[in-house]
């Protein structure tokens, strides 16, 4: 039995109430009419059916012969049935059975669905598939023949049965918790807390439970109110109460003998067992009341990951004074295409290195591989990533948690995403404060609004009291920059730290990253497409195309003389020109796409768009010709460079034909000397 929509994850409310709105007098959905309604019905009718026995005028098997189905009057107020007996109390005596019972299918029904979506969602794909299967046996059981065998053998034991069915239905818990848990648990804020080192437990129940909280209220009153059916329908069935006790559904399987002469009957019960039901889904719609969807896929443990680690151990780096070195590192979809191949970078203390490239060139996937945080189905499938000489590939999750916010911290695009709404400013800095540093609830308030002066916040006791949403994005940003200096980290990965912010308070958000740099030594890897960025802020670049590191080297010199046609492309079109140099009549453009992983071509990646392919570019190698200091992967960057070419800037209108920008006769390519090939 499926009571509840499968995808119901997709249309109940996982946005979190504003916080102020919570404040302010009554839950919101209590001032919605329905949601009123609702809950002063359901508790009106448990407290008068719990209490009737002290208030009712009648007892329940009391016959008044001589007033037979009598309408109302003023000695039955809602009149009597066939025997005379007093409607009025036989149906609120009747109610506390149908609401308790209801309840405890509720409360079966979450309790056991609600914590496996929890673990599913957070032990990654191969739990969720073991679950997911496990449920869906449940799920193709026939309950109602379930049901009545179990009344069979135990007789009409109406708690048990309805926690039978908790069981049952907490299949379809399951499922649709799990979209809705997979779903906050991929939300920034998820992610900055994990960053920020808070354990699994905690992370579910200060997080994602909380943002639960709306979706698991909507379906648990809409599943009390489909209890409540079910427990008056086997009382209909006649599997309720015995007679003279007193049940709605056989009040009403009573009255329908009797619908012609004596129509009145069905009414007050049907009547109460109608408003009850209704009374449940108008909460649930009121409570729901502040839907919003939320579709992200989820994020898993890293199982290719696992076979590297355990056959390699920890390493020296090979530039000893590096405190991050990656080498050849391969991230992939599980089953199926490459996502990143042979990515490799060297980062030192106190230094900053852009990883730049067009969207979808997998700038992010790199940057979260360090931090172990690639989203469901996603892993790292080969290479090393060397921190401070200790390999982060498959370190089990409970040591990567002790790294992440402590060591290394993050900080995303989206900084009110990224900070969870439920909760204050000060509570968001505080607690990590005291659980990473181990200060006091005063000592950690007081250093929460020193890091957030030392973001630039002037104001900070004001900022401190204030929740996410009462912020700009500017200062959001500045206070996803204080959260993830609270565990004194020596490097910060900034995945396009300034995306999402005006372009004044871009350069604000840069210049602090800069000051941090050089006031605290702390290391940076910034993800940017924007080459102004870069220009700004780094110290090395990494230039990636369609998975690959094509270009890398110091700032200066990629920026100044950029070898790889990818990067000449990609300053061609940046349409910041630096003072002083004039700014070009038209700007270049690259024709086409990045190819989608999957379907990058034989030989160089970029070939399709090149302006400088030639045959042999279309073709594997296996090795590139050395470049300068850095590394560029291009079979014919020394010709490039001896030829003086740069990418053109194509005529309106006109497509640039590849080859076009370079007209020297072909020059035999140097001999391979840097490591590296596309594969
Ligand atoms: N969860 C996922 N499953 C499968 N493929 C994914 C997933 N997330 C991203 N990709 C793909 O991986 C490739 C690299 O994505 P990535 O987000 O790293 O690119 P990016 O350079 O950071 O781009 P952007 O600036 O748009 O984020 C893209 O083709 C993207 O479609």
């Amino acid at each position: 039995m499926s009571v509840l929509p499968l995808d119901a994850a997709d249309d109940v409310a996982t946005e979190p109430v504003p916080p102020a709105q919570r404040r302010r007098g009554l839950p919101y959905f209590l001032r919605r009419p329905g949601g009123l309604f609702g809950a002063v019905w359901l508790v009106f009718m448990l407290a008068a059916s719990l209490t009737a026995s002290l208030w009712r005028p009648y007892e329940v098997a009391e016959q008044d012969l001589a007033n037979r189905l009598a309408l109302p009057s003023g000695a039955h107020l809602l009149g009597t049935d066939p025997l005379g007996r007093d409607l009025l109390s036989r149906i609120f005596s009747a109610g506390a059975e149908p609401l308790l019972a209801a309840a405890v299918t509720v409360l079966v029904a979450f309790g056991i669905g609600l914590p496996l979506a929890l673990i599913a969602a957070e032990r990654g794909r191969r739990v969720e598939r073991v679950i997911s299967r496990v449920t869906e046996v449940f799920l193709a059981l026939p309950a109602t023949i379930l049901l009545l065998a179990v009344i069979g053998v135990i007789g009409v034991r109406t708690f048990i049965i309805m926690a039978i069915l908790g069981v049952l239905i907490s299949a379809a818990v399951y499922r649709v918790m799990l979209g809705v848990a997979q779903s906050v648990r991929q939300r920034l804020y998820v992610d900055a807390a994990r960053v920020n080192g808070l354990g699994s437990l905690r992370v579910n129940l200060v997080h994602v439970l909380p943002s639960m909280a709306t979706v698991v209220a909507v379906q648990a009153a809409q599943l009390y109110g489909i209890g409540l059916l079910i427990v008056a329908g086997l009382a209909f069935l006649g599997f309720g109460p015995a007679e003279p006790a007193p049940s709605w559904g056989f009040m009403i399987q009573d009255a329908s003998s009797y619908v012609f002469n004596a129509p009145w009957l069905l009414v007050p019960t049907g009547l109460v067992l109608a408003l009850t039901v209704v009374a449940a889904n108008e909460l649930a719609d009121a409570i729901a009341g502040k839907a919003s969807i939320a579709r992200t896929p989820t994020r898993r443990k890293r199982p290719l990951a696992r076979a590297i680690a355990a056959a390699r151990g920890d390493a020296a780096p090979a530039d000893p004074a590096a405190i991050l070195e990656v080498r050849d590192l391969d991230v992939s979809v599980d089953d199926g295409p490459a996502l990143v191949t042979g990515v490799s970078f060297t980062l030192r203390p106190g230094r900053v290195l852009g990883l730049v490239g067009e969207s979808g060139c997998g700038k992010t996937m790199t940057a979260r591989s360090l931090m172990g945080l690639l989203p469901d189905g996603v892993s790292v499938s080969g290479g090393s990533i060397l921190w401070q000489g200790r390999e982060l590939v498959a370190l089990p999750d409970k040591e990567l948690t002790a790294i992440r916010g402590r060591e290394i911290a993050m900080i995303s695009q989206e900084p009110m995403v990224a900070l969870d709404p439920m909760f204050s400013i000060a509570y968001q800095l505080v607690q990590p404060l005291r659980r990473i540093r181990g200060a006091g609830k005063a000592e950690a308030r007081t250093i929460a609004a020193e890091l957030l002066r030392q973001v630039g916040i002037v104001d900070a006791e004001r900022v401190l009291k204030s929740y996410p949403h009462e912020l700009s994005g500017g200062m959001a940003q500045r206070v996803a920059i204080a959260l993830a200096l609270t565990g004194e980290p020596k490097l910060l990965i900034a995945d396009e730290p300034t995306t999402a912010l005006d372009v004044t308070v871009q350069a604000e958000i840069l210049s602090l990253l800069r000051a941090l740099v050089r006031d605290t030594g702390l290391s940076v890897v910034i993800v940017s497409h924007d080459l102004g960025v870069v220009a700004d802020i780094c110290d090395d670049v990494a230039v990636m195309y369609a998975g690959a590191v094509v270009e890398d080297g110091s700032a200066v010199a990629v920026l100044d003389e950029p070898a790889h046609p990818y990067t000449m492309a990609l300053l061609g079109a940046n349409p910041h020109v630096p003072d002083g140099e004039p700014v070009p009549e038209r700007l270049a453009s690259i024709p086409g796409t990045v190819p989608p992983p999957g379907s990058w071509p034989t030989g160089c990646r970029f070939a399709g768009r090149c302006q400088f392919v030639q045959e042999k570019c279309t073709v594997p190698f296996p090795a590139l010709p050395a470049h300068g200091a850095g590394s560029v992967l291009c079979v014919r960057v020394d010709e490039i460079a001896r030829a003086g070419a740069t990418w053109e800037a194509d005529d309106i209108g006109a497509e640039v034909a590849p080859g076009a920008g370079l007209t020297a006769e072909p020059i035999a390519t140097e001999p391979a000397a840097t490591a590296g090939g596309i594969r």
